[in-house]
């Protein structure tokens, strides 16, 4: 049994507390650049890991005790509430998602079921129920959001240019309407039994809305993203995140969600977005690409983030997107300790 004291520190970040040093967590923080990973993988699909609770607190608990960072984000995908829903989908290794019965007209989001967590997916509160008892950081629950979890529905898998997930917006909007709100009342309640049974905070991954202009984003997403946020916030009392890649140009109309933190990736800079009017805890950015240059980069773009996270309440130290197989994990350890003593110094 662990007799260390909770650390809550990512939690006084999310909302803007002092703290001793900046918390850092990695989005992916459990994934095949981990040996210990790769050999569960080997004897289990990635659904079966996710659904024995036993395999997944294991998994999630791997980077905590690997890495020593402040947070712990369930082993889960964006994908596992779909299933129950009727979507047919597999998680193939290097690939990602793919989809077998896409949808194309508006009788296939007719024919999407309606989520009951307790029901279609107790595997992921009873995870969460044994991480609470084990953690001695805060466990973050997650969603993908409506647009994100669209376009894999609607291109059947992976996609460069989102063609026909945008086509389908501009050639079908009532029936991309009705897909948004089923696929909000689904995110609402997914993330509602999380928090219920134990999670700390949320994190929302719209990954791929950035293909989106800010005009179609405010007609076509941000009323659905306006309604999870304030619903969660009415229902909970837990903070929540936004993050999304190449989203740079969105910031502005998430500024103005009821949401506490930001997540950035490594082509918006902390001073950029200060400087845009964001005042929310921001999450960020270190490009995961630069984990596989030399240490001494990787340790000045460190320091230049957390120097510029410190100059405004609430920073929590992340990638600008998840690690990959070929990461390293002593970099991801070297560098959860560089950041822990670099800006317990500074602070
Ligand atoms: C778009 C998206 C997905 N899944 C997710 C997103 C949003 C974040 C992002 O943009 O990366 C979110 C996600 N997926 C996974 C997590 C677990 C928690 C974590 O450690 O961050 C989280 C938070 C596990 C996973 N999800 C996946 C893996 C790899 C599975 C394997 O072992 O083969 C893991 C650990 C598969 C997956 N699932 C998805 C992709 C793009 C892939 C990667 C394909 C690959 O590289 O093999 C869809």
């Amino acid at each position: 049994m662990s007799q260390k004291s909770f650390n809550d520190t990512f939690l006084r970040a999310c909302h803007q507390e002092p703290v001793t040093y900046t918390p850092v967590w990695y989005m992916r923080q459990a994934g095949r650049y981990q040996p210990e990973y790769r050999a569960i993988r080997q004897k289990y699909s990635f659904f079966e890991m996710n659904e024995i609770p036993e395999v997944c607190a294991e998994v999630t608990r791997l980077p905590v005790d690997q890495l020593g960072v402040d947070a712990a984000i369930l082993f889960a995908d964006i994908m596992t509430p779909l299933k129950p829903i009727g979507v047919d989908v597999d998680i193939r290794s290097g690939i990602g998602p793919v989809i077998s019965n896409p949808i194309r007209h508006v009788e296939d989001v007719n024919r999407l079921g309606k989520l009951d967590p307790e029901s279609d997916v107790p595997f992921i509160m009873a995870s969460i129920r044994q991480l609470r008892r084990e953690l001695t950081v805060p466990l973050i629950g997650f969603g993908g959001a409506p647009f994100t979890l669209a376009s894999y529905m609607i291109e059947g898998g992976p996609s460069k240019n989102y063609h026909q997930t945008k086509g389908f917006m501009y050639a079908q909007p009532e029936a991309w309407t009705r897909l948004m709100d089923k696929l909000g009342d689904l995110t609402i309640s997914y993330l509602q039994a999380q928090v219920q049974a134990g999670a700390h905070a949320i994190q929302i991954f719209d990954s791929w809305v950035g293909a989106l202009n800010e005009e179609d984003y405010r007609t076509y997403v941000a009323p659905v993203m306006q309604r999870i946020f304030a619903e969660l916030k009415e229902t909970t009392d837990v903070p929540t995140i936004y993050f999304g890649i190449g989203a740079g140009h969105l910031l502005e109309e998430w500024n103005q969600l009821p949401t506490d933190v930001l997540g950035l990736d490594w082509r918006t800079s902390i001073p950029e977005a200060r400087g845009r009017g964001i005042h929310k805890t921001l999450q960020g950015n270190l490009d995961p690409s630069l984990l596989l240059g030399p240490w001494e980069k990787i340790e000045a773009k460190a320091k230049e983030i957390l120097d510029q996270g410190q100059a405004h309440p609430g920073h929590i130290f992340n990638l600008g997107h998840g690690t990959f197989p070929e990461v390293k994990v002593e970099t991801l350890q070297r560098l959860t300790q560089f950041i822990h003593q670099y800006s317990r110094k500074e602070g």
